[in-house]
């Protein structure tokens, strides 16, 4: 079986007398798409914090490519090719499309002489590549002026820019309509050749449409791990979470 890209190896969070995060181990493989889902405090977004390295662990370690990231800040997780969008957009409104992908890209660039690097050919031909990848034809837009669903494209690219090892997307579909569902299902759907996704994603339709594998968090752990016809047909997936659509 190939190495996993990015791993969590029981992570442990405790919030007070709340376990957000309860021994939860799962991994990324590459060419995957992982889906992690769970009902509303299940403990998706945390896990993510700590696989990004915003919130740090209890107990337990996070690795990259096998390297122990854990104790490793945001934005050198970042620039080691951990690519996160997030569930409420982060993108700067005032700033053109291509300047907020251009600082993606160069977060994922060496610091050091912003000025310089901000004028720089390669890092601007990265960011417009990336742009082109997501179909988002519109360089000189500012974000304030992008509908919903162009500002979703926007944050992919952004992702993309960093030359990624591993995507971590917080729920991307969140506040999308059934056609910007639909292209950015598509969008997804041929991004993981360029790295592997772990996908946080209340919509099943797209999970169900795009994940290799599906991991279910119920009250801080992992209850099942698998392919998604397994997952669909697992009862204690079923009794916890599914239960509505079984
Ligand atoms: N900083 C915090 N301080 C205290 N409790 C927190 C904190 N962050 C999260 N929690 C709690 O931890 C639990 C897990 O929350 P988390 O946001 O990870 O769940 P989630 O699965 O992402 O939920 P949702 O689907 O609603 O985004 C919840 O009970 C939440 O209230």
């Amino acid at each position: 079986m190939a190495e996993p890209v990015l791993e969590a190896r029981g992570l442990t969070k405790r919030f007070g007398a709340l376990v957000a995060s309860r021994d939860v181990s799962l991994d990324l493989r590459p060419g995957e798409i992982h889906a992690v889902i769970g009902p509303n405090g299940a403990g998706k977004s945390t896990l993510i914090a700590q696989l990004c390295g915003q919130i740090a662990p209890d107990a337990g370690s996070v690795h990259l490519d096998g390297t122990d990231v854990t104790g490793w800040s945001v934005e050198r997780r970042a620039r080691a090719g951990i690519a996160r969008t997030f569930q409420v957009s982060a993108l700067a409104t005032e700033d053109t499309v291509l300047q907020n992908a251009m600082l993606a890209a160069l977060r994922g660039a060496r610091p050091g002489f912003w000025r310089a690097i901000l004028r720089d050919r390669t890092l601007r031909e990265r960011a417009e590549a990336a742009l082109a990848r997501v179909g988002l034809d519109a360089p000189e837009t500012r974000v304030a002026a992008l509908s919903h669903g162009q500002r979703r494209q926007l944050e992919v690219a952004m992702a993309l820019a960093l030359a990624p090892r591993a995507f971590v997307m917080d729920e991307p579909m969140a506040g999308l309509g059934g056609e910007g569902t639909r292209a950015l299902t598509a969008l997804l759907d041929g991004l993981r050749g360029e790295a592997p996704i772990l996908l946080v994603e209340h919509d099943m339709d797209a999970v169900f449409a795009l994940a290799d594998r599906v991991s279910v968090m119920v009250e801080g752990a992992v209850i099942a791990t698998g392919p998604v016809a397994a997952i669909r047909a697992d009862a204690a997936v079923r009794a916890a979470y599914l239960g509505e659509d079984a």
